[in-house]
């Protein structure tokens, strides 16, 4: 029997035009134009193009040498890291593995940043810290800035009755600190100004940029185009 017209149309889209079609929707557009624009400038890194301070060798370089600096003061004696969260994460995880006596890991959250440039209000929450008494305890933190967070929390450390509190940041700010305290082990002095990637973050982002960059006004001007205007705190 002959095809009727309506079935023989349905072949030839089937058939012909449909598989081309598919073929043409999943066809690769070049990147990355395929990804919104406000997209890529948040979670790239690499598009950024922030001012760089310190590349990943650079970074790398400076935390074995902290490594080293605190395995040789330490020795083989048992320590307990206490990581200041949020900021110390990955240096944290990079730290760790490079020191060699026997570690016990706690973390404590400290926060005065909340979404701006400037320190305000110290909240720290200490509900997820192991048992540090008795114990000689190395807090870490990302930064050294006004040094409030630092000594806040050596301070604390002692009450809650370690045996010894030193301190190792990876980045100590070329300026007037509002405090005494210094930390004891220092991977790099940087120039006074907003910085950003490795951990240490603007409003919660850009912890992940494997490089410290500095955040200037034109990056904090594309940032609230992108994301909003400054959170209130
Ligand atoms: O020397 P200071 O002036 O006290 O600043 C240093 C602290 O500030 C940052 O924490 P933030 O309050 O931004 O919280 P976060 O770690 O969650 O980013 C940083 O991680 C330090 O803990
Ligand atoms: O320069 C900084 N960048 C990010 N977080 C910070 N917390 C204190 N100083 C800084």
């Amino acid at each position: 029997m002959p095809e009727s017209i309506l079935a023989a149309s349905h072949r030839f889209f089937n058939q012909l035009v449909q598989p081309w079609g598919n073929m043409l929707r999943c066809r690769r557009v070049p990147w990355p134009a395929r990804i919104p624009p406000d997209i890529t400038a948040f979670s790239h890194p690499r598009l950024l193009n922030m001012k760089t301070l310190l590349d990943e060798q650079q970074l790398e370089r400076g935390v074995s040498e902290l490594a080293q600096r605190i395995n040789d003061h330490y020795g083989s004696r048992p320590l307990t890291v206490v990581a200041v969260m949020t900021g110390s994460l990955i240096l944290l995880a990079d730290l760790i593995r490079r020191l060699n006596m026997p570690i016990r890991v706690g973390v404590v959250q400290a926060s005065s940043y909340r979404g701006g440039t400037r320190s305000g209000e110290l909240l720290v929450n200490a509900a997820m810290l192991i048992n540090i008494r008795d114990r000689e305890v190395l807090l870490i933190d990302d930064i050294f800035d006004t040094g409030r967070t630092l000594e806040r929390l050596l301070e604390d450390m002692r009450q809650m009755g370690a045996q010894d509190v030193k301190s190792a940041v990876l980045l100590q700010k070329n300026r007037q600190h509002d405090v005494q305290v210094r930390p004891d082990f220092v991977a790099f002095e940087i120039p006074d100004e907003f910085v950003v990637g490795y951990g240490l973050d603007y409003e919660d982002m850009y912890r992940n940029l494997p490089y410290l960059g500095v955040l200037e006004q034109a990056d904090l001007d594309r940032h609230h185009a992108l994301h909003g205007p400054a959170i209130d705190r």
